[in-house]
């Protein structure tokens, strides 16, 4: 079967689009079909596989499947990146939209014109904070502030929330020696987090700017991700490390996101997106 794709990124997290406006595939396809394209040597090597749908709730739908072939419930660099295809596309009529993905539905603002959106700002609505809404082993309502957590022998503090994804994030002293590859692989699968968790790792430089390495549920190492980035400017602020209602600067791997934790709980990304590349990819089952 002929795949018509895009490839885009937001700050180096990359995913192949699927446009099923056009045209939809089976069901069933969708995730075997992440786990080959994600593949760099057999398929084109991707951080996972993106589709844009219509919706009946919302402008349009997103769905992020993970390059192990699992379903996320949202993707915030994915969200840009779609926001930008829909409008440079004509399938959106104004530069405010809605985008309906498995955790919510958000808001969408794109700046530039028909020829080149360079940002995108999306409302990513307010952030969970209960372990039952994490999901989090423990007392349902509790919160996750700064909490012992043993791995490998290892003793670190906690903070979890649900902002889009389950997110577990980590401070550490410099941003370099972080134990992305040592611990992120374990703790994402730990059975403290019934649905896994994507992993985080960030150092404060001060209380508008912060470091940032993520190990993702599903996929592993990545450049950036935009579900946690905000996950990790919300963990500075319960920890009182950063200011709420201001525009904390995220460096990530791949390059800067802008996010706000505002006063009416609502937590605004601001960001790139990129086109790479456009092609057919030949699926065989
Ligand atoms: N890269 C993403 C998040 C993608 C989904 C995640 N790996 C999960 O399964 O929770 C982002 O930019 O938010």
């Amino acid at each position: 079967m002929d795949i018509p794709f895009v490839k885009m990124h937001g700050l180096g997290n990359n995913y192949i689009y699927l446009n099923l406006f056009e045209k939809n595939y089976d069901e069933d396809l969708f995730s075997p079909l992440a786990k080959s394209i994600s593949n760099v040597n057999t398929g084109i090597g991707s951080d996972g596989l993106i589709l844009i749908q219509p919706s009946e709730v919302a402008d349009l739908r997103m769905r992020i499947f993970n390059k192990d072939g699992s379903e996320g419930q949202n993707c915030g660099n994915g969200l840009r990146c779609v926001a930008k295809y829909v409008y440079e596309n004509n399938l959106v009529s104004s530069t405010l939209f809605t985008i309906e993905t498995k955790a919510a539905i958000v808001s969408a603002e794109v700046f530039g014109n028909r020829n080149k959106i360079h940002k995108i700002t999306v409302d990513m609505g307010p952030p969970l904070l209960k372990r039952s809404q994490i999901p989090m082993l423990g007392s349902p309502d509790e919160h996750v502030v700064g909490e012992k957590f043993i791995v490998n022998g290892e003793q670190l503090l906690v903070t979890a929330l649900f902002l889009g994804n389950p997110n577990a994030v980590f401070f550490v002293d410099e941003i370099e020696e972080a134990p992305l590859y040592e611990l992120g692989a374990i703790i994402t699968d730990d059975k403290r987090f019934p649905n896994r968790a994507n992993v985080e790792f960030v150092e404060v430089i001060n209380e508008k700017e912060i470091n940032f390495r993520v190990w993702e549920r599903g996929s592993g190492v990545t450049e950036a991700c935009g579900t946690g980035a905000c996950a990790a400017v919300i963990a500075s602020v319960l920890n009182g490390l950063v200011l709420k209602n201001e525009d904390i600067i995220v460096h990530l791997k791949g390059g800067d996101l802008t996010i706000k934790w505002a006063d009416d709980d609502h937590v605004w990304m601001t960001g790139p997106a990129e086109v790479t590349a456009t092609g057919i990819f030949h699926w065989e089952e």
